[in-house]
């Protein structure tokens, strides 16, 4: 088997701590900074309680700044976070950098524990206060664990329920079939595809669902111009949204150094981004509005929500204040429909990149894996014919090896490899030789061994748990979104395993990279070329053709 592929470990490199780095010399105001940390940290000193877990050495002030900066630039922060827990023996660790904590979860077992288990003490986040500055206040993944954090998870978590995406499956096989023939197109004028035509691809995909189960959007005029404004805010959403990656995160003071001041860069790049951030939640609702107003609304997120406002609002909720009881019905309405509209913004940012990130992956890692692909293709020709059909989540029970497939590439590449404030550090778990013989090979066979129950909670002992148990966060901060994106992900790659071969170019580093990926908080692989070709004139028909789907949605 080639093993050249070792999963989001050795390969990448970009240190997160950088953009942090950028700004240091903004310590040209020290005084400030000194002095309010100085108070802090006299205060810690005073308050101080029980011990914290194991971690590096701290020293006053700066905590364990310099240790963790030493070590960045030459791995991710997971695989760091994952090196220091065996160092110190521990597989909590506890890390203190300007007197801001970070409690890491190694191991499944800790992450059940605490993210799980006592998940009401450990689900909120820090106040992330670079990513305030850019405008994404209005995204309930970045709010702590608040009466308005509740509200807006129950309002997003009623429509994307298993039931919910399931209904959306009609939709979900269309827009795979526009993949598909999309694919086909590039295919016959040239042999090699280019990254950048994939991912475009791949990006249409991607939005067109997302878009289309929130706002009912559906134009491919409208579409486009939807996708690059996810793609400008994206370089926002995987840094600001760290918390720790800038400085003002670490000393809030520092958001009230004017924008115009010598090393600023942080607040004029929040600038920036603030206008993409507001265009994203804005642009679509407002499209939406106006398609409701003439009456050409196709029934989504946004409608259905909007229809029960009336009996569902709780302005304390809304709020967190409770003053605001005595608000009145239209105020109350204007509000109800704030936390519909940042629901949805949530929902189309959150489901943008991510479900991008793991069918890339996908390409890329099967391009390595010849005989896995042929493994599979043999599973996919005996149960639905060679190229006469389409594989269909109806198929799904009946291909446990295309399965076994989609679960070891989310094991091995798990697209959002950390959380936050306490951080289940999904791809320690997900590399844990423990639980992962031979973590990082590889090697779908593991989860025909064992039968890992989808949604089941892993035996404290049983090898090769099921990846959806620990690739979509924890407890009460678990991804709600993962139903749509493990249906979506998985039925593109059944459909490419099932129509294509996937083949690298050459070995030659400049056009057939291997795994190297983006350190953020959603990893993507570097860009990479490779040959996807249909496996015969019927697969390039099948691909050309898609499904024949009744496109109407039962909502
Ligand atoms: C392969 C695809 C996906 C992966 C691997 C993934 C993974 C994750 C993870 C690990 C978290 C928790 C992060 C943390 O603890 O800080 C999360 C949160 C979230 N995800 Fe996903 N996700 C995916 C797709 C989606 C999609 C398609 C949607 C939208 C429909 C979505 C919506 C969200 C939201 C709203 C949150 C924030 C939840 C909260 O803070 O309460 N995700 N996701």
């Amino acid at each position: 088997m080639n093993s050249s592929l070792k999963g989001p470990g050795p390969h990448f490199v970009k240190p997160t701590h950088l953009n942090m780095l950028n700004t240091l010399h903004l310590l040209a105001i020290p005084v400030l900074l000194i002095g309010y940390n100085l108070w802090e940290y006299l205060l810690r000193r005073r308050r101080r309680g029980l011990p914290y877990p194991p971690g590096p050495r701290r020293l006053p002030i700066i905590g364990s700044f310099f240790d963790v900066l030493t070590r960045t630039g030459l791995k991710t922060q997971w695989a760091i976070y994952r090196d220091m827990g065996h160092m110190y023996h521990s597989d909590i660790l506890h890390i203190d950098i300007f007197g801001d904590h970070t409690v890491v979860l190694n191991s499944a077992k800790a992450a059940e524990e605490l993210l799980g288990r006592r998940s009401g003490i450990y689900s909120s986040r820090p106040t992330m206060y670079m990513a305030n500055e850019s405008g994404w206040g209005w995204n309930f993944g970045i709010m702590p664990y608040t009466s308005l954090w509740r509200l807006r998870r129950r309002t997003f978590h009623q429509h994307f329920r298993s039931d919910a995406i399931a209904a959306y499956h009609p939709f979900i096989r269309q827009a795979t079939s526009r993949l598909l023939r999309s694919l086909s197109g590039i295919q016959s004028t040239t042999m090699v595809t280019q990254y950048d035509d994939l991912q475009a691809i791949i990006r249409q995909h991607a939005a067109s669902i997302i878009l289309y189960i929130t706002y009912g959007i559906n134009e491919q005029e409208d579409m486009e111009a939807f996708v690059e404004l996810v793609k400008n805010a994206a370089e926002s959403i995987n840094t600001a949204a760290i918390h720790g990656n800038f400085l003002v995160d670490y000393f809030p003071l520092l958001r009230y150094v004017p924008a115009w001041f010598p090393g600023a860069h942080f607040k004029r790049k929040a600038t920036r981004w603030s206008r993409y951030t507001s265009e994203l939640v804005n642009k679509p609702w407002n499209q939406l509005r106006a398609s409701i107003s003439s009456g050409t609304a196709i029934s989504c997120f946004g409608t259905k929500c909007l229809e029960k406002v009336d009996f569902t609002f709780n302005a304390a909720d809304a709020t967190g204040d409770i003053s605001d009881l005595g608000t009145s019905k239209t105020e109350s309405d204007t509000k109800m429909e704030e936390v519909i509209r940042d629901c949805a913004g949530t929902a189309y940012v959150a489901g943008s990149d991510t479900s991008v990130s793991l069918i890339l992956i996908s390409v890329l890692v099967l391009s390595h894996h010849p005989e896995i692909q042929a493994k599979a293709q043999e599973e996919l020709d005996r149960v639905l014919g060679s190229a006469t059909q389409l594989p269909d989540f109806s198929d799904r029970g009946n291909l446990p090896y295309v399965e076994a497939v989609f679960k070891e590439l989310m094991r091995m590449y798990p697209s959002v490899p950390l959380g936050t404030t306490v951080v289940g550090n999904a791809w320690a778990i997900l590399h844990d030789e423990n639980l992962y013989p031979d973590p990082l090979t590889f090697n779908p066979d593991r989860f025909l061994r064992t039968k890992p129950q989808r949604g089941a909670p892993a035996a404290k002992d049983s090898l090769n748990p099921d990846p959806e148990l620990y690739a979509f966060g924890f407890g009460r901060r678990i991804c709600p979104g993962r139903h749509l994106a493990l249906d979506t992900s998985w039925l593109v790659l059944a459909c490419l395993l099932a129509t294509c071969n996937i083949t690298r170019i050459s070995k030659s580093k400049e056009i057939d990279p291997i795994a190297d990926f983006t350190d953020a908080a959603t990893v993507h692989a570097k860009p990479f070329k490779c040959c996807i070709i249909p496996r015969s004139a019927g697969a390039f028909e099948l691909m050309q053709t898609g499904y024949e789907v009744e496109t109407t949605v039962e909502t």
